[in-house]
């Protein structure tokens, strides 16, 4: 047997064959192969149906053995063949930690509560074990929805859905995406189709509240994606509210880079038993290995110069720059765009209308060298490819916004960069919660040789442009408002920031005067004095923030309130909170911003500035931007100083803020009275070379002795009167000229009509003449038009215009008749007859056919016989 068994192995011709040995060998795997094939094809003729059903039954007894220390490819998972062909096909074949250690639970039917790094690929972590619930379940359209999965912004539900798409293709589920800024009716009608739903929280809660046939009672999986943040953006009791909705009998699935105690508060309401998978757990750092982390303390007046140069030294990169507020990213990504730094710009922010937040997202992610100026709505779970560098243009809420900002880059195994800007009092306290936390971040400084001043360019934009102006004003409240709602006092101190400096810096002239600050800073010494500064700050101060600033107004801050925003509206009592980017797109303003684009193009949408009612004091009531809402916050001082220098404004500022006495309208008009200005003029020439004043427009009942007007300053009342009053009469006078005219004009008209219409009915007499004419020797010249009714029409005609008959003339081709009126009168019908017949050789010599004499006799006749 020992020597068969050498030969069968080694292939070798046998030296000593024995056949009946060879013939048993043969025979022996012929009935092999032939048993396989009986089997393939029996297996081929059972319905499809039974044999899924065998594979996902044999796929579940797998499903305790799962070991994640053993597992390093989604292929040792016991994973159907749909969901490994797919991911196959989208290149993902060895598994991150997060998905080797939570898949294999959730598999196993275990709710579970997960949190890793940014960009360790929590997205497959729950996907996968969701298609392969609804594939174990047979899942199809008739079963409704299956799955849920809750993402706090509207970019990473769409990215969700992309990943599911691709790596789900090859199942039969359908797959929706909803969130808001869509079409509603559109959801309602193919909402109930949908077996695996991605959506944000309000639109969600808006189906389940207002769609008849939308429900979730057959549920099988619930997914939070970054809960944390879910609960951040103020949406507890609307996630509470879904969740009452639910089905109790289902499984749950959390994910986030980051674990609050508000995530383990709704992980205690909706998880059952849950497993907490905590993969960085006991890492050293909390944020990738391969980032490469750095700050730079710099003063507010600096912080825009400062991104500008780094902008000019990183033009081949792919940066995102983050703000505290929507306003800062419109209107210096409006200045940006004008100072041309070299590098494309876009903004994304959740003011914009829906359609343009996906493209600039698309956009984004195609580019290979561009910068995204943007708010914390881009700051979670956005999977931008091939980012370089995070730059924290204000500095994060706390240390989790600044994981996840600095999370856009450094993703799946790639480098990054972070760099976080901070203002000189917002040093101490960040680098403390950074080191807590885990962050290592270095600090770096500014060379100030490579700082580009920008300063005066956009002070000279804003000149140019009021709009910008306007948008500058409100970034300059925005920030100061979202510095001012931030909890931690220990960083964020509103009343430490140079306003004025800060003001310049953005190119305004003159620093905004912001009203809640005003009052809250009324409102801190009054405190201060009844408590003798007992009060402890931090906490005090932001109650007061949350009632000095609406709840419109926290919303508009976009991402950083917290719990602030709840406290707000549980003082309001409201029952639950829309999608803030929701909330912050009225149509006007989808409208205005969805023209917004990338580089140069957004001077087109500049608004009128026809809508600023007066330069002294603005106040924005119903704007149509909703951009204009928050500037009945603000008062502008004084406007165009531009000529000044910034000691000089600061001297001018503390002036008058040491005038302590309000000025009123009056006096200030009478000091502007004072000083004689003068409207400018325009004056233009005519072709003529004469001179024509524009602007202001002349006063044309003005007399010469008028001009002496009173040169001694201020208005008199009683010659304003008078001269108005003249000037009304001089506008009637005008007035009725111009009836008298229409009238005239109405008058010709209706006569020109007349003659036409006359005209006409003496072509259609010639005609009928001709007609009648068949023989000449019954000629009856009695039957010739009259003439003197010629004679009448064509002596109007020739009051009017020479113009107008040869007009006619050409149009009714009685070219003689029209030629001279009497030429037309003294013609003989004959003649007419023939220029009838030979109307293609009008020029030709008329031939009666008479002889010259006897033509003679005929024209005496009709003279005659007309007279
Ligand atoms: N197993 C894998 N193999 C290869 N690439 C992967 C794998 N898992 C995830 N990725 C890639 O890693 C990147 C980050 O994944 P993902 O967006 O899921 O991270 P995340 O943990 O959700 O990040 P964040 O916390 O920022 O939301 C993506 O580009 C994804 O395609």
């Amino acid at each position: 047997m020992g020597g068969t068994g050498r030969h069968v192995g080694g292939g070798d011709p046998d030296p000593d064959p024995d056949p009946v040995l060879n013939f048993l060998r043969w025979k022996k795997n012929y009935n092999r192969r032939k048993n396989k094939l009986r089997l393939q094809r029996k297996e081929q003729q059972r319905p499809a149906g039974v044999v899924e059903r065998e594979g996902i039954s044999l796929l579940e007894k797998r499903y305790p053995e799962i070991n994640p220390n053993e597992i390093k490819r989604f292929s040792d998972f016991p994973l159907s063949k749909k969901t490994l062909k797919g991911l196959q096909e989208a290149q993902y074949r060895m598994v991150t930690e997060i998905q080797r250690q939570t898949i294999g639970l959730a598999l196993q039917g275990k709710d579970v509560l997960g949190a890793a790094k940014t960009g360790s690929g929590k997205t497959l972590a729950f996907i996968v074990p969701a298609l392969e619930r609804l594939y174990r379940q047979q899942w199809t359209s008739i079963d409704g929805l299956g799955v849920l999965i809750i993402s706090p912004t509207r970019e990473l539900a769409y990215q969700t859905f992309e990943v599911l798409r691709k790596v789900g293709k090859n199942h039969d589920f359908s797959a929706g995406l909803i969130i808001g800024g869509k079409d509603l009716k559109k959801e309602v009608n193919k909402i109930h189709y949908v077996n695996m739903l991605i959506c944000t929280p309000g639109r969600l809660l808006q189906h389940m509240d207002e769609t008849s046939y939308f429900h979730a009672s057959d549920l099988q999986m619930l997914i939070l994606d970054e809960a944390d943040r879910i609960l951040d953006m103020g949406f507890t009791d609307t996630m509470n509210a879904i969740i009452e909705n639910l089905p109790k009998k289902r499984q749950t699935l959390l994910f986030s880079a980051t674990q609050t105690k508000s995530v383990k508060d709704l992980a205690r309401l909706s998880l059952k038993d849950p497993e907490y998978v905590w993969v960085h757990e006991k890492a050293k750092f909390s944020t990738p290995a391969t980032l490469d982390q750095n700050y730079v303390v710099c003063g507010l007046q600096q912080k825009i110069n400062m991104l500008y140069s780094f902008l000019r030294s990183h033009l081949n990169k792919k940066s995102i720059v983050f703000y505290a507020s929507c306003k800062e990213v419109q209107y210096l990504f409006r200045v940006f765009c004008r100072l041309r730094p070299g590098i494309p710009i876009l903004a994304l922010h959740g003011k914009q209308p829906q359609m343009k937040r996906m493209e600039v997202y698309n956009n984004f992610v195609r580019k290979k060298s561009a910068v995204l100026f943007a708010t914390d709505v881009a700051a979670r779970g956005l999977d931008f490819p091939a980012v370089n560098w995070v730059i924290q243009f204000d500095c994060p809420e706390d240390a989790n916004t600044y994981i996840h900002r600095v999370g856009r880059t450094a993703r799946y195994k790639e480098g990054g960069e972070a760099l976080l800007v901070l203002l000189p009092s917002e040093e101490g306290g960040m680098v403390h919660q950074l080191s807590q936390r885990k962050v290592p971040v270095n600090k770096i400084k500014i060379n100030p040789e490579k700082l580009v001043d920008i300063q005066k360019k956009m002070q000279s934009f804003l000149a140019q442009d009021k709009e910008l102006k306007e948008r500058a004003q409100m970034c300059f409240v925005s920030y100061l408002r979202s510095v001012y709602l931030m909890k931690n006092k220990e960083v964020f101190d509103v009343f430490k920031l140079p306003l004025a400096e800060y003001a310049h810096s953005l190119g305004l002239a003159v620093e905004p005067r912001v009203r809640f600050l005003q009052k809250a800073q009324k409102q801190l010494s009054v405190n201060e004095s009844l408590e003798g500064k007992s009060h402890p700050e931090g906490t005090g101060q932001c109650e007061d923030a949350c009632s000095l600033v609406s709840n419109e107004e926290v919303e508009e801050r976009g991402t950083h309130f917290k719990e602030k925003i709840s406290t707000v509206q549980r003082m309001k009592g409201e029952g639950r909170k829309e999608e803030p980017e929701e909330k912050e797109l009225p149509s006007q303003v989808i409208d205005k911003e969805g023209d917004e684009s990338e580089e140069l193009s957004e001077e087109e949408e500049v608004p009128s500035i026809n809508k600023i009612p007066k330069a002294e004091s603005i106040n924005f009531l119903a704007d149509d931007d909703d951009d204009f809402r928050d500037l009945d916050l603000l008062t502008v001082k004084r406007q165009n100083v531009f000529g000044l220098e910034a000691k000089d404004l600061a001297v001018l500022n503390t002036s008058n803020s040491e005038l302590k006495k309000k000025a009123t309208k009056t006096k200030e008009a009478k000091k502007i009275l004072k000083r004689k200005f003068k409207v400018n003029t325009k004056i233009v020439f005519t072709e003529d070379g004469e001179l024509v004043q524009q602007w202001p427009p002349v006063q044309k009942s003005r007399v010469d002795s008028e001009e002496k007007e009173d040169e001694s300053g201020g208005i008199n009342l009683d010659k304003a009167k008078e001269r108005l009053q003249e000037e009304d009469k001089f506008d009637k006078e005008v007035y009725r000229k111009k009836i008298k005219e229409k009238h005239r004009e109405k008058r010709l008209r209706e006569k020109a009509e007349r003659r036409k219409a006359s005209r006409t009915s003496e072509k259609e007499g010639v005609e009928a003449f001709l007609d009648y004419s068949g023989n000449e020797e019954e000629f009856d010249p009695s039957t010739l038009p009259d003439p003197d009714k010629y004679r009448g029409s064509d002596q109007e005609a020739d009051l009017d215009t020479e113009d107008n008959d040869g007009e006619l003339e050409e149009k009714n081709g009685t070219r003689k008749r029209s030629k001279s009126s009497n030429n037309a009168a003294e013609e003989s019908p004959l003649r007419r007859k023939k220029a009838k017949l030979s109307d293609e050789h009008s020029f030709v010599p008329l031939d009666t056919g008479l002889s010259l004499a006897e033509d003679e006799e005929l024209v005496l006749h009709l003279l005659n016989s007309q007279k």
